[in-house]
């Protein structure tokens, strides 16, 4: 991970300039979700020493490693492959961890990779690695400690040049910004139709789906201008799973004699599972143009009855940055960030609802009705920091924001809660 690759980048033929790039990058590895990451940097001269990284370098053999490939698409997929690839091959003893290096407080700079450090019986990590590395696209760096207690760190490379070079690892001071929230902006969360619509455009090649998705797109596009006319209001009901969302909107439909519409439309159900096995940057222009598919069928649909949405925008961004943003809920960009803003053209609705449950009433109704769960609501599940952070994420959200309902009462109080509140802000 430690090759900052600009896209294109040749080993060998690094010049000066790429090295000074390196260098100028800080190195994040994070030991698991609860603790604060450990940062380091190359140098080519020796720096200070501390306790975080002389944990983490300290014992056993030290490596790290990242997919290197042109193009944003397949830089993802392989990322994604070299984790399944690693956590295969790896032998216990072998520690794996997520690591990135970055621009401090620079967007877009984030490159992913990831540590080992291997402490098995064997020392099977550098046979994995160079495995690895000899099917291409992978970059392989050593760390190494020397007598006086100094730690470097070296490319795994056949380039005598390369193999020669090392830097010194020292400590570097957390940035301002949490680095996994550096990237973002349309790679997890999409602001413009047409950049959502540029990635399954890269992807059409190897995911043939994509093409079927985009001809969707366009075809709704094309039967709606997108404008709300305002006439019949458009009521989003959010909340995490299980909170009641497909009890209450189907109560609503019929309360209000509303059209009841959802994200992702039933037109794109039949490609959800293939699109949810993708990493982040295609999984989420997938879920950010069904909303476009689903904004088009709002329009249209508004210009005779109120309009019920089953999740919209809030939760393509909350999912999409509580995934991206690693570690704890104060890792989140800030209230007030652009990253909760809004797309500029994606239509607003009227009102926006969060229901919200104790995670003990949500388990307890996960449970009773005992269905299939992702990967991602499993997720939810057992980790208490993603719930977290989804539920922060949610209201941080901005223009409109969403009101939060208690959705702990029988279905049929939450149900009149949510008429009056409709009725009082909609003028229904
Ligand atoms: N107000 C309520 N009180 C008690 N149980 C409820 C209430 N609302 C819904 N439930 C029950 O909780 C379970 C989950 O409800 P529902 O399917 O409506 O949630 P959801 O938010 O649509 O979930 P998902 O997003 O996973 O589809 C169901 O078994 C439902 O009968
Ligand atoms: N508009 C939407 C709807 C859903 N998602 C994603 C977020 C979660 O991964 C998952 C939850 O959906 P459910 O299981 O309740 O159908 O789908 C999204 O990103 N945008």
């Amino acid at each position: 991970m430690l090759h900052c690759k600009p896209i294109g980048y040749r080993m060998a033929n690094r010049s000066m300039s790429r090295l000074a790039q390196w260098c100028s990058r800080v190195f994040m590895v994070e030991i698991n979700q609860k603790t604060e990451p450990i940062y380091f940097a190359l140098s080519s001269k020796p720096g200070a020493r501390n306790s975080e990284l002389e944990a983490l370098l300290g014992s056993g053999k030290l490596f790290s490693v990242c997919a290197l490939c042109d193009g944003r698409v397949q830089s993802a997929r392989s990322h994604a492959h070299l984790k399944t690839a690693l956590t295969e091959k790896l032998a216990p003893g072998c520690d794996l961890f997520d690591t990135a290096s970055f621009l401090p407080d620079v967007n877009n700079s984030l490159i992913r990779g990831f540590f080992l450090r291997d402490n098995s019986a064997l020392s099977s990590a550098e046979r994995v690695v160079t495995q690895l590395q000899q099917k291409g696209s992978v970059c392989v760096f050593r760390y190494t400690r020397e007598e006086n207690g100094d730690y470097l760190c070296s490319a795994v490379t056949h380039e005598p040049a390369e193999r020669e070079r090392s830097y010194y690892v020292t400590p570097a001071p957390a940035p301002q910004h949490h680095p996994s929230t550096l990237n973002i902006t349309n790679s997890d969360v999409f602001y413009q139709l047409a950049e959502a619509y540029k990635v399954l455009q890269e992807c059409s090649d190897i995911i043939p789906e994509s093409k079927a998705v985009l001809e969707l797109v366009e075809e709704q596009q094309l039967e709606s201008n997108s404008s709300h006319d305002k006439r019949f209001p458009v009521i989003v009901i959010e909340g995490l799973d299980a909170t009641g969302k497909t009890t209450l909107t189907c109560s609503l439909q019929k309360a209000l004699g509303a059209v009841l519409l959802k994200s992702p439309p039933e037109c794109l159900a039949q490609f959800r599972q293939r699109f949810d096995a993708e990493p982040p940057l295609i999984r989420r222009a997938f879920y950010a143009l069904g909303n476009y598919i689903t904004a088009a069928q709002i329009a249209r649909e508004s210009s005779h009855a109120p309009v019920i949405v089953d999740r919209y925008w809030h939760s393509t961004a909350a999912y999409a940055i509580a995934t991206a943003v690693s570690g704890r809920e104060e890792n989140l960009p800030a209230v007030g960030s652009e990253i909760y803003e809004w797309p500029s053209d994606l239509l607003r609705p009227s009102l926006v609802l969060l229901l919200s449950v104790s995670p003990e009433e949500r388990l307890r109704r996960l449970t009773h009705r005992g269905l299939d769960k992702t990967e991602e609501e499993s997720q939810l599940e057992i980790n208490h920091l993603f719930r977290r952070k989804v539920d922060e994420a949610y209201k941080r959200i901005q223009n409109p924001a969403c009101m939060v309902v208690d959705a702990s009462p029988s279905p049929d109080h939450v149900l009149q809660q949510v008429l009056c509140l409709i009725r009082n802000k909609c003028n229904l």
